[in-house]
């Protein structure tokens, strides 16, 4: 397996404090990776390692395979979204990113550059100075500065924290279609409705220490060793409600009922086509089963709660 970001016990101490304590992580090339943790729980810290702004205590970080520092050459290879607070004022967005570009030693036509901020939505505003951006148009410029190069990989943080609604889906949008390109993303957010749609896999970081990592279904699985399940079914008899029970004996539990559903427990799926047969000799009609699966918010509040 070839990974863009292979992260080995990393440790990151500031004096006698440990930010980052024995931190191992792995993100497979043109995945989009969601990092996620509460406040202060050290993403930044690993972020700005990874982006050459700081460095480890102990441990080894591999960027596209190379371990850091970076060789200019794999560095050009790699996009940081930038603070949005360090853009010049008084360039446009266009001079901006033909600015950038320069720096990357990757000069392009201006239809190339025009073309990256048609992608974030700003092609209206090329010609406007930064100084007269809103937050919105900061973020999406920062976007496309970081593109600006055409990356293999690329690291975005909050890319969509005060963005409207409509933006948010033209960044999703673009998020989609680098992965697509084979790009590998590293989303940084605390919006996990977002890093749900979007990423492949996730890691979740408290206290300075990955406290798991993997698909969302592995962590479903992780996270919920047993399914709810909610079945919806013509009336049922007096007698359905003591066969299910008897059915799911060992298995689950019944957590909720009325004439037309059961929602209940199970250890796994392999009871479901028992409990339909059974409910077929009944004469009762299933109309729907659902197995409800924990969101990732869900999810994160467990592990994040399970120190
Ligand atoms: N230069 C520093 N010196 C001392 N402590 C620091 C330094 N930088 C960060 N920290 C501490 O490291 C911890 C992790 O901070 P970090 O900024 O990495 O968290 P975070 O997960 O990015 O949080 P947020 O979501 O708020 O951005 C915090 O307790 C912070 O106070």
């Amino acid at each position: 397996m070839s990974y863009a970001i292979e992260v080995k016990n990393v440790t990151k101490e500031f004096g006698a404090k440990t930010v980052l304590n024995q931190v191992s992580m792995q993100v497979k090339k043109g995945s989009i990776f969601g990092f996620l943790g509460r406040n202060g729980a050290g993403k930044s810290t690993l972020v700005n390692i990874m982006t050459g702004i700081s460095f480890v205590t102990k441990g080894s970080v591999h960027l596209l395979g190379e371990p850091l520092p970076l060789s200019s050459a794999v560095q050009r290879k790699i996009g940081v979204m930038p603070d949005y607070s360090m853009f010049y004022e008084d360039m446009t967005a266009l001079q901006h990113l033909r600015y950038f570009a320069k720096l990357l030693k990757f000069e392009q036509p201006n239809a190339y550059y025009m073309n990256l901020l048609k992608q974030v939505g700003l092609e209206d505003a090329a010609h406007v100075k930064t100084k007269k951006f809103s937050f919105g148009m900061k973020k999406k410029l920062g976007i496309a500065q970081a593109l600006v190069n055409a990356p293999e990989l690329i690291f975005l943080d909050e890319p969509t924290s005060g963005v409207d609604a409509d933006s948010i889906l033209g960044i999703h949008e673009i998020i989609r279609n680098l992965a697509k390109k084979g790009t590998t993303v590293f989303l940084t957010s605390h919006n996990l409705d977002e890093v749900e749609k979007l990423c492949d896999e996730v890691a979740i970081m408290e206290n300075g220490v990955v406290r798991s990592q993997g698909t969302l279904e592995e962590l479903r699985t992780r996270f919920q060793p047993t399914l709810e399940v909610t079945m919806k079914h013509a009336q049922a008899s007096k007698d359905s409600k003591a066969i299910l029970t008897k059915l799911i004996e060992n298995h689950g539990e019944i957590l909720d009922s009325s004439p037309e559903h059961f929602t209940f427990t199970l250890q796994d799926d392999t009871m479901i086509p028992v409990i339909t047969r059974a409910f077929a000799q009944m004469k009762i009609d299933v109309y729907r089963i659902e197995v409800n699966e924990p969101s990732l918010e869900e999810i994160f509040l467990d592990v994040a709660s399970s120190q």
